[in-house]
């Protein structure tokens, strides 16, 4: 079955000041009018070279339980892996289309990997302005190179650089989160899988919208990941939603973006936030972000950490195995 693909769309309405009637949010859903202007609230933003070990638990532990969303700098990434990672993916997208649909996600396939559009009507009926390639970048063992763009050249080595780098940021950010829970700081990472935690590339791809008022590219959701690490592109277009309103976060060169996701709600037996947020698109500039979802290997049970649990505290959250969770999140079963 032929995919319609937004970009393609998007290339049609590029001439026209409207966009198809499918793409168009209800009033309570328009960015124009649910968003807050101003920068009244801002996202915390970490120094993660801070060498003062309690300070950094203490900034991490209480922007996830606040927020559950922050922004990371001195992160050791370096800018140069950062600004080659968005240009392979930009590269990649820029391609015509019969090339992206090398890597199509097979139809009914399991896993999520491949070049996709989001098939199913969101809520009310309504699509999102988006498409996505999504493949696994780390371990090697869960990486299939087939959906890993042959072009352009350098999309591999970009990817892999980059994977191996994020592996610094991810020890650091589960210690703390550890510590700032007062148990073993090895004990969230292990609680995940340890060194099968999956690590799953996506890019977002948000063609321009001759109409960015009235659509959205991200519907409104948490990630069912345990942590999730976000490079954006220098448009506008992440916000969260806190004290029942839509903020814009802030576009910092070369920041992380780091997303607590519902893993770690679940395991901190909710005292981490897994945060609500979308993405709106711009009407001149493509935007996109690649945000990489730290995923339990599939067969693993995750439930609230025993440690937390005792008379006072029970166990707010049922004890699942990662598939089974993502299975009944996605089709929206309890
Ligand atoms: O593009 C963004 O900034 C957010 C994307 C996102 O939330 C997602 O793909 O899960
Ligand atoms: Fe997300």
């Amino acid at each position: 079955m032929e995919v319609e693909r937004v970009q393609a769309i998007a290339s049609l309405s590029q001439r026209m000041d409207t966009i198809p009637s499918e793409f168009i949010r209800s009033e309570n859903e328009q960015p124009a009018i649910t968003t807050v202007h101003g920068t009244i609230l801002e996202v915390p933003v970490i120094d993660l070279g801070n060498r003062d070990e309690e300070k950094l638990v203490q900034l991490i532990r209480d922007a996830s339980q606040e927020w559950g969303i922050f922004q990371v700098v001195n992160h050791g990434i370096g800018n140069d892996v950062i600004s080659n990672l968005q240009k392979v993916g930009k590269e990649f997208f820029e391609l015509p289309q019969e090339e992206k649909e090398v890597y199509a996600k097979p139809a009914g396939a399991q896993s999520m990997e491949g070049y996709g559009t989001k098939l199913q009507k969101e809520v009310e009926g309504k699509k999102a302005w988006v498409d996505h390639l999504f493949h696994n970048i780390w371990p090697p063992s869960a990486i299939n190179h087939y959906f890993w763009p042959k072009n352009p050249p350098a999309y591999r080595e970009a990817n892999e650089e980059y994977a191996e780098k994020l592996q610094g940021v991810v020890e650091k950010l589960f210690k703390s989160l550890s510590l700032g829970l007062e148990v073993e700081e090895g004990e969230l990472k292990d609680a995940v899988g340890g060194e099968d935690l999956i690590y799953l590339m996506k890019i977002n791809y948000y063609p321009p919208c001759p109409r960015p008022d009235l659509a959205l590219g991200v519907v409104p959701h948490t990630d069912m990941s345990t942590i999730t690490i976000l490079v954006p592109n220098e448009v506008q277009g992440l916000q969260v939603f806190k004290d029942d309103h839509w903020y814009d976060v802030k576009y910092i060169p070369n920041a992380l973006i780091i997303h607590i996701g519902d893993q770690i709600e679940i395991l901190s037996n909710g005292k981490y936030k897994s945060v609500f947020h979308r993405s709106t698109v711009n009407k001149e500039m493509a935007r996109m972000s690649w945000p990489v979802f730290l995923e339990p290997p599939p067969e693993l049970e995750i439930g609230p950490l025993p440690k937390l649990i005792n008379e006072e505290n029970p166990p707010k959250y049922k004890t699942k195995k990662y598939k089974d969770y993502a299975y009944c999140k996605l089709n929206k079963l309890p």
